[in-house]
């Protein structure tokens, strides 16, 4: 079969919900301001340089099948690299034009385009229709599991309208058949690095690094947020000062947004939950996380692990040039009918301490799988699943093909680790 044969193909429900909603707070969780206006992405070198190269996992089976998929469709068995991966959201303003993806010069060795479609247009975002120029199908509205993959060429010229409102989020892939640009060389050897560190005596650690705060900083030139405090902001919590901080003995160098990679808590209302996050992205994860198993924890009858308050928020929150409404009306209120959680207080507490030590939990168990499985990575220079890996790890992966990859949430190891193994 010839590529010319084949130009594109709409895949309905490729990905499992269960998966689309890991990477949705894989993503919430750590993306930074992208490369266009109105855009943001989490790159999985960016995972990787910011102490997360365990968030990887949940990529790579769906990265594999894609994979598999697109060399199956195009007819060119064995012969494609990935050439990069990513999550992307768009939020109110984004767009972009009619283009062919490899429209640029240092674009050319992009030969094919898959699209995972990660939430649901009309439920999560408004506009951002896909229309591709000529032919069928000629446009496309995302639903959640959905992908659209496509060549690379102008054969394919699409466009993206305005989104309107919400976030609109995709898991991006190109293929190349150019080796020089795999993406996997370049990863397995920045994890063979962390592993060489690990092995030399400086534990791996699932405490997430912030990287420079002007990546987190959003700007329409009036006004600005980090997105850090706004996702944050957008699940209802803001971010308080750290109980042993004494403000004025900080030197803060670069300004007010420092703070963010110091110790912080989480507040909510006028209460203060009294633990310790080691900088923002902590606190971060751990409320994305709450916002990710909410349902689950309720469905499962496990409400709550004791956790205390403190009720002096008078000048504990942190005080950050970032304009909440500005941030509200870019990212838009976030809505989640299944998230089972209602706003009693003490509902969200008892969640939040749970999340708090599952989100141990689940980092932990990452990790150790990450540990196992780089050694394998950087011998053969690929990332990927071995099949032996998938008997070790007992049920819970279904094989490949089926609703299965989402599994990676319901691993859990063993107790919590206090962030380095
Ligand atoms: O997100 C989409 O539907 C397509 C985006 C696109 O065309 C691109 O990033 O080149
Ligand atoms: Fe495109």
């Amino acid at each position: 079969m010839a590529a010319a044969d084949h130009l594109r193909i709409h895949l309905r429900g490729f990905l499992p919900l269960d998966l689309c909603k890991e990477l949705s707070f894989i993503h919430r969780s750590c993306s930074t301001v992208g490369y266009r206006p109105n855009v943001f992405s989490t790159t999985l070198a960016h995972l990787a340089a910011t102490n997360c190269a365990h968030l990887i996992l949940p990529f790579v089976t769906v990265r594999e099948r894609l994979k598999e998929k697109a060399e199956e469709f195009f007819g060119c068995e064995f012969e494609l690299f990935v050439e990069f991966t990513g999550l992307i959201s768009w939020c109110r303003g984004a767009s972009i034009g009619w283009h062919s993806d490899d429209n640029r010069p240092y674009l050319q060795q992009r030969d094919f385009a898959a699209v995972c479609y990660l939430n649901n247009h009309g439920k999560d975002f408004k506009g951002g229709v896909f229309h591709f120029k000529d032919g069928e199908p000629a446009s496309i509205a995302p639903v959640a599991g959905d992908v659209l993959m496509y060549t690379a060429d102008d054969r394919n010229i699409h466009a993206v309208d305005e989104v309107l409102d919400g976030e609109r989020l995709t898991l991006t892939l190109w293929f190349t058949r150019n080796g020089t640009h795999d993406e996997d060389a370049k990863l397995t050897h920045v994890l063979s690095q962390i592993l060489a560190e690990h092995v030399r005596g400086k534990p791996y650690s699932f405490l997430p690094l912030s990287a420079p705060d002007s990546m987190y900083w959003f700007s329409d030139g009036h006004f600005g947020f980090d997105v850090r405090c706004a996702r944050v902001q957008n699940l209802g919590f803001k971010f308080c000062k750290s109980k042993h901080q004494e403000s004025s003995s900080f030197d803060l160098a670069n300004g007010p947004l420092e703070l963010l990679g110091r110790p912080v808590r989480l507040g909510r209302g006028d209460k203060i939950f009294d633990r310790e996050f080691i900088n923002s992205l902590h606190g971060l994860q751990v409320v994305q996380f709450y916002h990710l198993k909410a349902s689950e924890f309720l469905a499962s009858g496990k409400h709550s692990e004791p956790y205390t308050l403190d009720n002096e928020m008078n000048g504990m929150e942190l005080v950050l040039p970032c304009d909440h409404q500005f941030a509200g009306r870019v990212l838009g209120d976030f809505h989640d009918d299944d998230d089972g959680d209602d706003d009693d207080g003490d509902g969200i507490w008892g969640h939040l301490a749970l999340a708090v030590s599952r989100w141990e939990e689940h980092m932990g168990s990452l990790s150790k799988e990450l540990l196992m499985l780089i050694p394998q990575w950087v011998t053969h220079q690929t990332v990927f699943r071995p099949p032996t890996h998938e008997k070790l790890l007992g049920s819970d992966r279904a094989p490949s093909g089926t609703q299965s990859e989402g599994a990676t949430c319901a691993i859990q190891l063993g107790p919590g680790t206090r962030g380095a193994l």
